[in-house]
């Protein structure tokens, strides 16, 4: 009990841990992350949940194409296939590349920047070697085939001389910038989303495109404006802010997530590509918000994610009533029950980080996930839901981590009113002192005590809460129709 007690709500307890020693990942592995391909001979953070891919041979452009000049009108370019760097393989963009303009990619990033207390130097070596390298406007984390184990070395080119290994041409970029953004072009296949999109978009998108209007933001070219049309933010954490917006080249809606603050240094680009990283191995899952893909610009991270129709909170008043209260539960446990399976804890289970969409709850901000076998520095979520050991630093029990959180957000969404941060009713509760709640059925209050046991290896695996028969009949067959809420 202490350090984390004074944190306030607003301002998260995460903290970086150490890893532990001789836990380093190893082996030969081919990631595919969309269309990254990273050849890792050494490891990257989740390269034991992905499968090996093939790399994808795309076939050389002619070299001359970056070196033509460059005029803006003349050119017709289809976004598609020339300009998305989405496509430029490292052969490609080796014919593009002259030595100033190359990007270093990316090594598996450390944990750092939203600790509050930060041991860098307990930190795996295979985590602090290598650097990388500032990203211009619109660098991509995806077009790339990364040797992970060789990173900042010196690699022979074609001819035979010593280069870095590239996974961006600026040339790449700079094609960008001659292209016209698409139109937004309403998707037909979409039913009831359709239906949510303001056919003014379309209407405005369609005039502004007749005309040459490269659209560039602040510092340059913006793949965030040129591929999306923003409709408001939506969201707003400790470290990012979130945005509806419509992609103007399928017509769907995506929430795409910005860090707030620049990320100058090497340790703050590697500790948020983790939260990247664990949503790209985790593939899909009904109940884990989807990844679509990522990319840093101006020195900030995007990550386009599944658009969710809002997130659960107290203060907002956006609460599961009664029998959405057992869908939510189960539904998060099934979530947690999938990340465990692949061996990566959540770390951040709360409601704010519980979204919800056409009645589906979703779990979602993978900023602190770890893996449960300790091979990754940790950093806890919101004091609020940390359960005792991990105020101590103890660590065994990661998953256990997360089966506490689910039980405390729960406790507090059933309760009504936030959990203390701080105080006698915060040691209670991580002491097993929980108090009863009138009206709430005890099968339900039993189960989120058992969650809630100090001792994490009494507490209930997700599996095991999934399987609990409190959820029989009111979820098993949960519908889809979206839940009412009570508003504030
Ligand atoms: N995919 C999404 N769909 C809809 N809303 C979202 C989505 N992702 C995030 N949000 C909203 O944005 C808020 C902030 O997002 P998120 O929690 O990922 O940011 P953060 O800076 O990591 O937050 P935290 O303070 O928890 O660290 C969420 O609480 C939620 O309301
Ligand atoms: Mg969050």
């Amino acid at each position: 009990m202490k350090k984390s007690f004074g944190k306030t709500p607003k301002s998260k307890g995460r903290r970086a841990k150490s890893p532990a020693m001789g836990a380093s990942p190893a082996g030969n592995l081919t990631l595919q992350l969309e269309h990254v391909t990273l050849l890792s001979s050494s490891s990257s953070p989740f390269e034991n949940l992905l499968e090996a891919a093939a790399i994808e041979q795309l076939p050389d452009p002619p070299a001359a194409a970056a070196e033509e000049p460059v005029d803006d009108r003349d050119c017709i370019l289809s976004q598609d296939f020339f300009c998305t760097p989405d496509y430029i393989t490292p052969e490609m963009s080796n014919a593009f590349e002259f030595d100033k303009e190359n990007i270093a990619c990316p090594k598996s990033p450390e944990k750092s920047v939203r600790t509050k207390r930060h041991r860098k130097e307990s930190y795996p070596c295979n985590y602090l070697s290598g650097n990388l390298q500032s990203h211009p406007q619109g660098s991509e984390l995806q077009p790339a085939t990364l040797n992970l184990d060789t990173l900042g070395e010196d690699k022979p080119s074609r001819n035979g001389s010593h280069k870095k290994q590239n996974y961006v041409s600026q040339s790449a970029v700079a094609l960008r910038c001659r292209v016209m953004p698409p139109p937004c072009i309403k998707n037909p296949y979409l039913n009831d989303d359709s239906s949510l999109i303001n056919h003014d978009i379309f209407g405005d998108r369609r005039s502004r495109s007749t005309g040459y209007s490269p659209i560039v933001g602040g510092d340059g070219l913006s793949r965030y404006r040129t591929d999306f049309h923003e409709i408001e933010q939506i969201g707003c954490g400790n470290f990012s802010h979130v945005f509806k917006v419509l992609k103007r080249i399928d017509g769907c809606m995506y929430a795409v997530k910005r860090s707030i603050k620049q990320l100058h240094h090497d340790n703050e680009r590697r500790q948020a590509l983790m939260e990247v990283q664990a949503l790209a191995a985790l593939g899909s899952h009904e109940n884990i918000v989807g990844y679509f893909s990522s990319w840093f610009e101006n020195e900030q991270l995007y990550i386009q994610m599944e658009l969710c129709d809002r997130s659960l909170s107290i203060s907002r008043g956006c609460i599961p009533k009664g029998i959405e209260t057992l869908q939510m539960l189960y539904q998060i446990a099934k979530a947690l029950q999938f990340m465990h399976g692949r061996g990566i804890a959540h770390l951040d289970v709360k409601p704010e980080n519980i979204y919800i969409k056409n009645g589906i709850y979703k779990l979602g901000d993978f900023g602190c996930a770890t893996l449960i076998d300790r091979s990754l520095p940790i950093e806890e979520g919101d004091a609020r839901y940390m359960p005792q050991e991990i105020l101590n630093d103890k660590y065994e029990h990661l998953d256990k981590v997360d089966i506490f959180s689910l039980g405390a957000a729960t406790y507090e969404l059933v309760k009504g009113s936030p959990l203390p941060d701080s105080g006698p009713q915060f040691c209670n509760l991580r002491e097993g002192k929980v108090a009863l709640l009138p009206g709430i059925s005890m099968q339900l209050q039993g189960l989120l005590k058992v969650m809630m046991d100090p001792n994490p290896m009494r507490r209930p695996s997700a599996k095991e809460i999934a399987e609990n028969p409190i959820f029989l009949k009111a979820c098993r067959t949960y519908s889809r129709k979206p839940p009412l809420y009570t508003q504030a």
